[in-house]
């Protein structure tokens, strides 16, 4: 049952501990949207080349800073792209000298822009066991990429064969389970005391593979991992509204052009930053709870991560539906905003 009585909401300003920024002409369109509302955000480094190197990252942060809107404040927290060839002592230098806050694993193959990743773990232990030692972070797109595994059983299957045996060959490893999408993967987070969090949507909260399957298929629901069955995205609710601090949001806002998802291969990524606060408002207030949203966006993930949390406020109102645009316009096309399929109620004051 929704909390009728509540209608104004103040929260600790926001973070996104999962966002695609892009770059050039996209990443200028796209970074208000999250500046608007959001103080800091994990910045995923697949872009074509990847964001490997201490250096490289050094350069995107150089990027996205100049793109900043007028009197932003927002600090990006940059990732380094993990290959089989990453420099274990590049990543010491570039955590310790407050360069790169994570390290992102995406198997070879797995999402869009992953073909630079690991094919063999073995290869990328010795990065690893510098990571547990100085305790980065590693955030791990969580799905094989086997053909013969069906695409709604690579996030489990990844669990088993992956993540479990990984976990026991460097047990203290901090690991961010990114964007999860099943019952598993939040039973495998829940049944996991030490050194394992989880990042989830704003969409796979909202979400099922109906939504991209039943009565015409709808492109703009497509993202990885795959959307999944009801119970799933229930499961997902359940641990986000539970306020275990191992849960909390991590957007994977991931903008494409409206012609590259539209097309006979279309792109997976489903760009929510600009509703993404009123969408997460409705999702907890018709849950009857609110008051865990903060925990969820604004607390869990700086505990993690061992920063503070933010200092200043934004106030969630609830009132006539929200507007908001049905796609922004950037220089390389347009790029379609999430729709959740019901009204938002909760605006977002400036
Ligand atoms: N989530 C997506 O469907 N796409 C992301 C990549 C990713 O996070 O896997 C993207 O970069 O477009
Ligand atoms: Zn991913
Ligand atoms: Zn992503």
């Amino acid at each position: 049952m929704p909390d009728r009585k509540i209608t104004s909401l103040t929260i600790r300003r926001p973070d996104d501990w999962h966002l695609h920024l892009r770059d050039g002409a996209m990443l200028r369109a796209v970074l208000p949207e999250t500046t608007r509302h959001f103080a800091r955000a994990i910045v995923m480094p697949n872009l074509v080349p990847p964001v490997v190197t201490a250096n490289d990252a050094v350069k995107y942060r150089t990027r996205i800073l100049a793109a900043l809107p007028e009197g932003a404040t927002f600090t990006p927290l940059m990732t380094l792209y993990l290959t089989e060839e990453t420099d274990p002592e590049d990543v010491r230098t570039a955590h310790q000298a407050g360069i790169a806050t994570a390290v992102k694993l995406y198997p070879a193959g797995a999402t869009t822009n992953s073909a630079s990743g690991v094919r063999d773990f073995e290869k990328v232990r010795p990065v690893l066991e510098v990571m547990a030692e100085i305790g980065m972070p590693l955030c791990v797109h969580g799905e094989v990429t086997d053909s013969d595994i069906d695409i709604f059983d690579r996030e489990p299957v990844f669990i088993d064969k992956v993540l479990k045996p990984l976990r026991k060959k460097v047990p203290d490893l901090r690991i961010v389970m990114e964007h999860v999408t099943t019952q598993d993967a939040v039973d495998y987070v829940r049944d996991t005391h030490k050194n394992l969090a989880a990042t989830i949507t704003t969409h796979h909260l909202i979400i099922n593979r109906n939504h991209i399957l039943a009565g015409g298929i709808k492109p703009h629901y497509y993202c990885l991992p795959v959307a999944k069955r009801e119970a799933h995205r229930v499961a997902l609710v359940q641990a986000a509204i539970s306020g275990d601090p191992r849960f909390f949001l991590g957007t994977d806002s991931a903008p494409h052009t409206d012609p590259a998802k539209l097309q006979t291969c279309g792109c997976a990524g489903i760009f929510t930053a600009p509703n993404t606060m009123s969408c997460l408002a409705e999702v907890f207030d018709a849950a009857g709870q609110l008051k865990k949203l903060e925990a969820f966006t604004s607390l869990n993930g700086p505990k993690f991560y061992r920063l503070p949390p933010n200092e200043d406020t934004i106030t969630l109102q609830k009132g006539d539906p929200v507007s908001y645009p049905a796609h922004i316009d950037t220089e390389d096309g347009p790029v379609t905003v999430f729709d959740p399929g019901f009204d938002l109620h909760w605006h977002v004051q400036s």
